[in-house]
């Protein structure tokens, strides 16, 4: 049986899913890939919580309830590096314009010998290609399901399912945010605050919900994917990108009247100069096969050249969903 040491950094809403899924999961890893895999340290803000043995459930409950630690000195790179992981699980906060704590972690992991599960999208958006080849060098996997979109398949799609037919194109609904709050103002008559706070309960926003609002989220999905599925050397600035900030009650009655339906969605094309991406509100026809895409549920189509058109829709945003996700990841790394 081998062992796989698991470190999280970054232990909230999504953080904690993931070891409990981890604690429920464990017997069915040892049966399925004869994987014995432990959860041996998580890692807040501030400070950290290891037991080389593995922790256990209230350990690290006990460790999340904490409403703060103080430990002063706390340096999170040391911390990963003395666990000795064999794999890190990153979900600590997206900085896009550094990389953040995450790009830190995961560089961090590499030059160990640690696999990265990346479920933050700063560290991707700011050096994917710088990454990529680290883990290359190391001989470590990059696995980015959680930060591209989670539940809803969209990287493997794009790198295994498709790996036999050329993709032409994607269009996606891939933050969940954006479209339960424009749902429930068109279905609901929330406000655009109501909605938003609603998001937030749900814990799919981002901290600081004007990330989603404002487009970046679905631009930092648009961007990873464009470089790691497309091959794209895509900067964040280079996808223009709309917000749905701006959407009144007055908009949400001239779509109704109109018969069309507002969603943001992001875009990436093979054009003849290259690789075209975007982030656009649009308003859609009923007919369109996002129409009936509602809530925090996602949906991608892609274009490719002898495999015709796909549509997947599903894949909500989640707490729980995208931890999930990051174990799928896992899955596909113990089961090398
Ligand atoms: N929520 C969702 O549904 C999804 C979120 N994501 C992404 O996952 C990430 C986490 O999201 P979510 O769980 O909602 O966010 P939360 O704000 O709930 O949790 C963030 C965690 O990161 C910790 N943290 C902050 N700085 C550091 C640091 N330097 N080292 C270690 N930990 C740190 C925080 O510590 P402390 O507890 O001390 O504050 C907190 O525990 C984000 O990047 C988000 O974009 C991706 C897919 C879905
Ligand atoms: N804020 C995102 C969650 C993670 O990517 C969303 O709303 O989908």
């Amino acid at each position: 049986m081998k062992r796989w040491n698991i470190v999280i950094t970054g232990f909230g809403s999504v953080g904690k899913q993931v070891a409990r899924l981890l604690d429920k999961r464990h017997a069915y890893y040892k049966e399925k890939y004869k994987a014995d895999v432990r959860l041996v340290g998580v890692a807040r803000s501030a400070g950290g919580c290891f037991h080389p043995d593995g922790l256990s459930v209230p350990q690290w409950e006990d460790f999340a309830a904490q409403r703060q630690i103080t430990e002063s000195s706390f340096d999170g790179a040391a911390f990963l590096s003395d666990s000795n992981a064999d794999i890190l699980i990153e979900a600590g906060p997206t900085d896009i314009q550094t990389g953040g704590s995450g790009l830190v972690y995961i560089r961090q992991a590499f030059v160990q010998g640690m696999h990265a599960i990346t479920i933050s999208k700063g560290a991707l958006v700011v050096d994917y290609a710088g990454l990529s080849k680290l883990a290359k060098q190391n001989n470590v996997m990059l696995k980015i399901s959680g930060a591209t979109a989670a539940a809803l398949p969209t990287i493997d799609l794009l790198q295994y399912n498709l790996a036999g037919c050329e993709v032409r194109a994607i269009e996606g609904i891939f933050t969940g945010t954006t479209n339960y709050v424009l749902t429930r103002m068109m279905e609901d008559g929330l406000s655009h605050e109501e909605a938003i706070r609603d998001a937030q309960k749900l814990g799919i926003a981002e901290p600081d919900p004007s990330y989603d609002i404002d487009g970046w989220d679905t631009a930092c999905k648009v961007t990873i994917l464009a470089n790691a599925a497309f091959g794209a050397s895509l900067q964040l600035q280079d996808v223009p990108k709309t917000s749905v900030r701006d959407v009144s009650t007055d908009h949400i009655s001239f779509w109704k009247q109109q018969g069309k339906i507002p969603k943001l969605i992001g875009s990436i094309r093979k054009t003849d100069n290259g690789i075209a991406a975007s982030v656009e509100l649009q308003a859609i026809d009923t007919a369109h096969p996002f129409a009936h895409v509602t809530g925090t549920t996602k949906a991608i189509r892609v274009e490719t050249d002898v495999m015709g058109d796909l549509l997947v829709v599903g894949g909500k945003s989640d707490p729980v969903a995208a931890a999930a996700a990051a174990l799928k990841d896992l899955e596909h790394i113990i089961s090398r």
